[in-house]
């Protein structure tokens, strides 16, 4: 097992990384301070994980919610079942929610930490490889709203995070690459040499061979925990953790959510990012082209579908909440490895841009 921190001073919190973490009763027993825990999944997860959670929580009260599975059900209804069952269940301001799940899951489950009685303590087990290298850190939460993704949330941190490498095995290859696209953003935002070794270690990833496969998680954590350690509200540089999504939550949004996943859609979006970075000469061709390569060796897009406009995308890109003039915020990339935030890209070439990718 490796140990990294997130190091928010009394917000601060261990990541384990490992095989076989599931199971091991210490890893959890430090974080729990009352008598009451709440584990929350949905109904795939429950079936594969929830009786070896269930057996790290001895001596407990313990009770469980199962939600419907998938990005259409990160509601307010599904919110609201969670608060629901705390109510039920009598559980009060020393509880602990625990969130057994992908990123839906967690981002849900951390939003109902955060506004249970003003705030209770939670606990992130990420069963995606998205959700272990991107969701459970940094505390993000939140859920949807028709008319934009993640637009109600709080950031809220976890009191732990258990990244148990061995629940991957029964992960869908779909939405393993989709997990994959986070991790390539690290690599496109902060650091080429990562960007290298994905490039050359793709095939063992997809066939998530351990040692590489541990490596992406730990390294994909190590850049997010230092990201978010210098900026934990997204008042500047943890913006740069939005490469891609500017473009791929309008995809999300306006395909209905859960039709493209959201690591795809990511995808798609950095594809376009990078793109829209070369027609402003920051990047070659062949970054582009090398850029497109790897995304494209994980199984994942490089074009959003055919059926979203021009004039849609825009529409649903000034939504983004990193926009807080007229002009458009976004995360582009200066050079492989190093990404920046700008509300500089003239409206032309944005069209233009989006243009080629909407073209048939
Ligand atoms: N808070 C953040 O910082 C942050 C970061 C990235 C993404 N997100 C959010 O995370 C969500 C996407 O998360 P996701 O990709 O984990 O999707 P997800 O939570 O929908 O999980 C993907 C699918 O895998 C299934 N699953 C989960 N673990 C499994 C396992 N071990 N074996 C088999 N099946 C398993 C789930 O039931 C689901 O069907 C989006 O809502 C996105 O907005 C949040
Ligand atoms: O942690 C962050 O900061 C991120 O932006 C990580 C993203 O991968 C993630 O999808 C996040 O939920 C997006 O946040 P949002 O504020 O753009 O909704
Ligand atoms: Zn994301």
């Amino acid at each position: 097992m490796q140990t990294l921190t997130v190091d928010l001073a009394e917000r601060s919190y261990p990541i384990h990384v490992g095989p076989g973490l599931l199971g091991r009763k210490e890893l959890l027993a430090p974080y729990i301070t009352g008598s009451q825990v709440m584990i929350v999944t949905n109904d795939t997860v429950a079936d594969l994980y929830l009786d070896v959670v269930r057996s790290m929580l001895p001596d407990l009260d313990v009770a469980e919610v199962v939600l419907p599975d998938g990005e259409q059900f990160k509601t307010l209804e599904c919110l609201e079942t969670i608060w629901d069952a705390l109510l039920t269940a009598g559980f009060n301001r020393r509880c602990t929610l625990i969130a057994l799940g992908g990123g839906v899951i967690g981002d849900m489950t951390g939003f109902a930490a955060a506004s249970y009685q003003r705030g209770v303590d939670f606990i992130q087990i990420p069963t995606t490889l998205l959700s272990q290298v991107d969701s459970s850190v940094g505390g993000k939460t939140g859920i949807n709203h028709p008319r934009g993704k993640n637009m109600i949330g709080a950031f809220w941190q976890p009191r732990v995070v258990l990244a148990d490498t061995s629940v991957l095995a029964t992960l869908s290859d779909r939405e393993f690459s989709a997990g994959m696209a986070e991790v390539i953003k690290y690599g496109l935002i902060h650091d080429s040499d990562f960007l290298d070794f994905l490039e050359g270690s793709m095939p063992a990833l997809l066939a998530r061979e351990s040692v590489a496969l541990t490596h992406a998680i730990v390294r994909s954590c190590e850049i997010k925990a230092d990201i978010v350690n210098q900026d934990e509200t997204e008042q500047g540089i943890r913006a740069i953790l939005n490469l891609g999504h500017t473009f791929g939550h309008a995809i999300e949004n306006a395909m209905g959510y859960g039709t493209w996943l959201h690591g795809e859609a990511v995808s798609a979006g950095m594809n376009m990012a990078v793109t829209l970075s070369r027609n402003l000469d920051w990047l070659t061709d062949a970054d582009v082209e090398r850029t497109g390569r790897i995304l494209q060796a994980a199984g994942l897009p490089l074009r959003p579908p055919s059926g979203v406009s021009t004039a849609r995308f825009l529409e649903l890109m000034r939504l983004d909440k990193k926009n807080v003039n007229a002009r458009m915020r976004l995360v582009l990339l200066s050079r492989p490895g190093q990404a920046c935030v700008t509300e500089e890209v003239p409206e032309s070439l944005l069209t233009r841009t989006i243009d080629d990718f909407t073209a048939c």
